[in-house]
């Protein structure tokens, strides 16, 4: 069984990002404050619907000593996709003049926002067969939960697309069963609290390195065990599944200055 390697190295700070690739997709949810950082290094750039007026309305405020319509010259995104129920008019016709593209896919009712946003990357001539990219979701948690619920699953809709949800407070990946994972941590910018959540199915066998509370040959469900409030102990976390699990690490808090150094 193949090793898949996950490390967050995509929230150090500028200068000491290793070569990743990446596309960043806004939702309509709080901004965490290490957006900028995020935006500087993504490949592509897009905001699902009413995350447009997350840009507009939020990223000004993370440089209160520069003028708001500069920043937002500057965080122009590439794409704004969805059924553009959400997003203002004249959020809409600022990105417009500015020559964002946008994407009006207000005839599917079926799919959500975030669905269609990784769809397009999915497509794009960026995402190569030999180099794909990774997908970060910011705004992904806090506030509506059948939102929540929904940006969950698509890790389930593309379980061959390396996506992580964020929020200020957390991130959260898909782990498949079909590989054993290795978790690379930055303790300076992740944990210790994490969990282990088999929240697609039951899982009669989970085994794990390298956490306060480890897992071998366990049984997760919900309604019995599932592993929350767990700890990382070291810089290296091992996971085997017979079951695809929700993997969680808190995210620390940031020095400011540092996380918005953007280059
Ligand atoms: N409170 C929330 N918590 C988590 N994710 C959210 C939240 N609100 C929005 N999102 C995410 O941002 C995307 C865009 O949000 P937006 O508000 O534009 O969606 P929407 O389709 O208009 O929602 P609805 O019509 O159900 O209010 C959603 O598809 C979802 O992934
Ligand atoms: C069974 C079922 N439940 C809810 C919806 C509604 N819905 C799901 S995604 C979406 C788009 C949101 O931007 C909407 C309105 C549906 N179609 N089918």
């Amino acid at each position: 069984m193949e090793v898949m390697s996950h490390s967050s190295s995509f929230l150090l700070p500028a200068g000491e990002t290793s070569a990743k690739r990446y596309a960043l997709i806004v939702l309509n949810q709080n901004i965490p404050c290490f957006t900028p950082l995020l935006w500087e290094h993504a490949k592509l750039r897009l905001c699902a619907d009413g995350g447009a007026n997350r840009i507009y309305d939020e990223l000004p405020l993370f440089f209160p000593r520069e003028d708001a319509l500069l920043i937002r010259n500057r965080y122009k995104p590439d794409v704004i996709k969805g059924d553009m129920d959400s997003i203002r008019p004249d959020v809409l016709h600022f990105y417009l003049s500015l020559g964002t593209k946008v994407i009006d896919e207000s005839h599917d009712q079926d799919t959500t926002d975030l669905d269609k946003c990784i769809l397009f990357i999915r497509d794009s001539p960026l995402n190569q067969e030999s180099s794909k990219l990774q997908i970060l979701a910011t705004g992904a948690l806090g506030g509506r939960f059948d939102h929540e619920a929904g940006n969950l699953n698509v890790l389930y809709r593309y379980p061959d697309t390396r996506i992580t949800l964020l929020s200020d407070d957390c991130l959260i990946q898909l782990l498949p069963k079909t590989h054993r994972h290795e978790i690379h941590i930055q303790p300076s910018l992740l944990g210790p609290h994490c969990g282990l959540i088999p929240i697609g199915a039951p899982s009669a066998k989970t085994t794990t390195t390298g956490l306060q509370w480890d897992l071998t040959d366990t049984e997760m469900r919900f309604g019995g065990l599932v592993s929350t409030s767990n700890l990382v102990k070291g810089e290296k976390i091992t996971v085997k599944s017979d079951s695809d699990l929700l993997w969680t690490i808190s995210i620390k808090k940031q020095d400011s200055n540092k996380t918005l150094r953007s280059g």
